[in-house]
């Protein structure tokens, strides 16, 4: 069997190859969705997402052998699987089967060697960003800033509401500067992120290592800062890396929920040098935006959506993009629970109904202790590890995800949280609070965890 880092490569060939020889819009829609799950025997196993998808993987067959002549210097033939061909025992066995995950988030080396993980996910890019008149100027200035970084808008600032597309649209900057040029020094993190990595090299004494990743970047996209911590050390970092990258014209990205000017946690000095550049705003998508992005979103889906039903579903959901998504994502899994591939409005109307009802009824009667349980066997867990002392991540983890859904779904105080988990302190939970809804942003096993649980109480 190869190894997995040569399947690695042999996949990452596949797409590069793709990329470049195929529209981006037939790249985003049938390519970049597929899965390796292994090599055996000279052959690709290749997950696609439907029937349809297999017939346009099917013409590809010079990609596969190209990218299986450079990377193993031998021919390489494929099977492709379609997952609306598979029963659900069968799609779950490849999965698990499968010797080699496809990973979204894109690594780099740096010149000299240093391991630089970028933290972008692939998946946001331009071309799957739906302009529309609430992010119009927005876009505009990120597509500038990435095709000139350092030059036009430096730093650029952008600001808005909860799930409209700022997180999106940095990773967007920061993809298409390293698909312009891949050695490119990027790096997309959140603000508390940033701290952490800060305070982790002052106790270990590796502050060297610290100011070689961020004061070398060619890009910083520093994601929330209004949740940069106001401990002096930190903010002094902060302020000295934003000097140097910028005297030296390394483009800085930023974003946050209001205007730098809101933004008590930071000094003046440091908010005054965020107006340098451009402030820019996002605001709630409009209904033909809100359609545009049903549509995107809707055409990746195995069943067939109406544009009567996404007309409906833009209806009822019209301030958060991330909503618009979760609503989209309900109707599908109701649409497939009852067997129907053409999706109407009363199926639609039934799946949005039952969310906002469930979602009260079944609330209301919901508790941290239930929370607690759900979590815990999901993970496999006794409750007593749960709420205890223990600290090894496979039980710290857990433990973060139960706090994050009892303060998302009961809106519990911090400190009652701290409470119900063996008496921790409500910096803890704002903490574990804080790691998750970052990863909830980026991280696929994360969202699908917290959905599964979630399931549970609906
Ligand atoms: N205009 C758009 N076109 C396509 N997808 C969008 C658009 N706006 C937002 N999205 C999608 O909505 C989801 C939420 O967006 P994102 O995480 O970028 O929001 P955000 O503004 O950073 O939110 P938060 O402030 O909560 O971090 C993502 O899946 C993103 O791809």
């Amino acid at each position: 069997m190869p190894l997995l880092k040569e399947n690695h490569e042999f996949w990452t060939r596949v797409k590069e190859l793709a990329q470049k020889n195929i529209k981006s819009g037939a790249y985003e829609y049938f390519i970049d969705p597929a899965q390796l799950l292994s090599i055996e025997n000279d052959t690709a196993n290749i997950l696609v997402e439907s029937s349809f998808h297999k017939d346009y993987w099917r013409k590809q067959s010079d990609l596969i052998s190209t990218a299986g002549f450079e990377v193993f210097g031998k021919p390489i033939s494929f099977s492709l699987y379609a997952k609306d061909e598979l029963t659900a025992p069968e799609l779950s066995k490849l999965s698990n089967d499968q010797n080699f995950k496809d990973e979204t988030e894109i690594s780099r080396e740096v010149p000299e060697g240093l391991p630089l993980l970028t933290g972008l996910n692939g998946k946001y890019r331009f071309e799957n960003f739906v302009q529309g008149p609430g992010n119009r100027w927005t876009l505009a200035a990120a597509v500038a800033v990435a095709d000139k970084p350092g030059d036009t808008y430096n730093p650029l600032f952008i600001y808005g509401g909860a799930g409209l597309g700022k997180t999106h649209l940095m990773h967007a900057i920061g993809n298409e500067i390293l698909t312009d040029n891949p050695t490119a020094k990027v790096k997309y993190v959140s603000s508390e992120n940033f701290v952490n990595d800060y305070v982790n090299a002052t106790r270990k004494n590796q502050m060297e290592n610290f100011e070689n990743t961020y004061r070398n970047l060619d890009l910083l996209l520093l994601d929330d800062v209004q949740f940069f911590s106001d401990k002096e050390g930190t903010k002094t970092e902060f302020f000295n890396t934003f000097n140097t990258l910028y005297e030296k014209g390394a483009q800085i990205v930023l974003t946050s929920d209001r205007i730098p000017q809101e933004l008590n946690n930071l000094e003046e000095r440091l908010v005054s040098r965020f107006s340098w550049g451009l402030t820019t705003d996002i605001t709630a998508p409009d209904y033909e935006t809100r359609m545009a992005i049903l549509l995107i979103k809707s055409e990746a889906s195995a069943l067939n959506f109406p544009s009567e039903t996404l007309s409906y579903i833009a209806g009822q959901i019209d301030s958060n993009v991330r909503e618009l998504e979760g609503a989209l994502n309900r109707v599908e899994f109701v649409a497939n629970a009852n067997h129907v591939t053409r999706v109407d409005i009363e199926t639609a109307s039934q799946a949005l109904r039952s969310l906002k009802s469930q979602a009260t009824q079944s609330l209301s009667n919901l508790t941290i202790k239930r929370i607690q349980d759900e979590t815990a066997r999901y993970y496999h867990l006794s409750i007593s590890d749960l709420i205890g002392p223990k600290r090894p991540k496979e039980i710290a983890f857990p433990r973060q995800i139960a706090m994050y859904l009892v303060r998302e779904l009961l809106g519990t105080s911090l400190p009652a949280i701290g409470n119900a988990f063996g008496g921790r302190d409500h910096t803890t939970v704002m903490y574990a609070y804080k790691q998750i809804s970052d990863k909830m942003k980026t991280d696929i096993e994360v969202q699908k965890d917290i959905d599964s649980i979630k399931r549970k109480f609906l």
